[in-house]
């Protein structure tokens, strides 16, 4: 077992591109931890920088309180799994199992002991005088990961080991990675893209983007308390209601959190009333996941918007409904691009503040979308949706083109500044 701490780990490539800026995060002893993020957001060269295939340009590694930044992979004692676990292709599944105990000169009656309960664990049993040439793409990742773990190492880390494996295969090697790294108790560090996989699989999760690190913590921290727009949008299998509101104190008597033809109030005593506040006169963002939205009666008093159900989808286990709520949605704010400074290009989080501001340039009680302006914006992450999209739950209570009306769970409704900034501090 092993503890990798990263210390403001950066990566510039030949050519000057910024691939990872100033990461720091901690993988504990024994800990599952999954780097999440977007295609190119520089989740793999993190990965190669720990395993030390990929030299570290500034910043430190760690490997159990001993700097690692200059020891060989091997020096190390990693192992590596990826998305194509390349195997020797004329060893046998138990050539393959057994070839990195008999190159460290394993006792040959422990290394057949170890191949047969790994191939067990990993349910390859049968396939064990098999060449890989003969095996289904699950079956040869099964065996890679065997290879690479057969041998104890203190850090295990994989790249994307299930994004080439179909969806069914993938939920089932899911399971059996997590019952087996931590049934070992091997530190693991995992690369993924795939919301799920991260929330099911990982202790912790830390998100990447543009080669910063966005957010780090348990699968329901990053789900019910993101640090950013940015992260509540990523983690969501349904996409976030994201919509604009500008905060009012009427009379000091509570915040009131304006959408134009819909309002929200936090009382006082809400813990998220006075950084609120704070804004008071200024547009921020409201994020509201579906499942935070449902429908309620009429005579409903609690915090709610009317609206007319535009769609339902069905999903098989559950039903969405679009609500035309006239509230104007507004694009995720992508966080700050370093790598477009290290090119030297304008960040680019003010186009969207430029827009929250002009749809409230007019006053509150107005129409507060300048429908032109944002049909103008199509194309550039702008568009004129303003459904609300709410979780209805196995049955669909509503019919489209009914008037209904949507209950709004508040505890659950998360207040970002027009950058995408958490207002209130997530708890970590
Ligand atoms: N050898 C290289 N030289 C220059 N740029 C590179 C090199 N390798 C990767 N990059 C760039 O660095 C950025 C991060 O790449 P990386 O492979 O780490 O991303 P990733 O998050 O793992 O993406 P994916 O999920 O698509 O594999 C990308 O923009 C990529 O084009």
């Amino acid at each position: 077992m092993s503890t990798v701490v990263l210390d403001k780990v950066t990566k510039v490539y030949p050519g000057g591109f910024l691939a990872v800026d100033r990461v720091s995060l901690k993988a504990e002893n024994g800990e599952f931890l999954v780097l999440l993020g977007p295609s190119g957001c520089g989740k793999s060269t993190l990965l190669r920088m720990i395993a030390g295939l990929e030299e570290v340009t500034d910043g430190d590694v760690w490997f159990d309180g001993k700097i690692a930044n200059l020891l060989s992979p091997r020096e190390r004692d990693v192992a590596m799994v990826f998305q194509n676990g390349a195997l020797y292709p004329h060893r046998t599944v138990r050539g393959n199992l057994s070839f990195p105990l008999e190159i460290a000169k394993e006792d040959p009656g422990a290394t057949r002991d170890r191949v047969a309960n790994l191939s067990k664990a990993l349910h390859i049993e049968e396939t064990l005088d098999r060449r890989p040439g003969t095996l289904s793409g699950g079956q040869r990742q099964r065996v890679a990961m065997g290879r690479a773990i057969v041998r104890q190492p203190k850090l295990f880390l994989m790249d994307e080991p299930l994004s080439n494996l179909d969806a069914g295969m993938r939920t089932e090697l899911r399971m059996e990675i997590s019952q087996l790294v931590r049934s070992l108790g091997v530190t693991t560090i995992y690369v993924t893209h795939d919301q799920v996989e991260a929330l099911t699989l990982a202790d912790r999760i830390a998100i990447l983007n543009r080669g910063v690190l966005q957010d780090v913590g348990t699968p329901a921290q990053i789900y019910n308390d993101p640090a950013t727009a940015f992260t509540a949008a990523f983690l969501n299998s349904q996409q976030l209601n994201l919509v604009s509101a500008v905060v009012h104190t009427p009379q000091n008597n509570y915040v009131l959190l304006d959408m134009g033809p819909h309002h929200l109030i936090l009382p006082w005593s809400d813990p998220r009333a006075y950084a609120t506040s704070q804004y008071v006169g200024k547009p921020i963002l409201l994020g509201m996941r579906p499942d935070g939205l449902a429908p309620v009666p009429e005579s409903y008093d609690g915090p709610s918007v009317l609206g007319r159900v535009r769609a339902l989808e069905y999903h098989g286990h559950e039903w969405l409904a679009y609500v035309e709520c006239g509230i104007p949605a507004v694009p995720v704010p992508e966080p700050p691009d370093p790598r477009a400074k290290a090119n030297g290009h304008a960040a680019g989080t003010g186009g969207l503040r430029g827009m929250v501001q002009r749809m409230f340039r007019s006053p509150v009680d107005e129409q507060v979308v300048d429908q032109e302006q944002v049909g103008q914006n199509v194309g550039s992450g702008i568009h004129r949706r303003s459904d609300l999209i709410v979780r209805l739950g196995a049955r669909p209570v509503w019919r489209v083109g009914d008037p209904c009306k949507v209950g709004v769970d508040l505890s659950r409704v998360m207040l970002f500044t027009v950058d995408g900034a958490r207002i209130d501090p997530p708890r970590r």
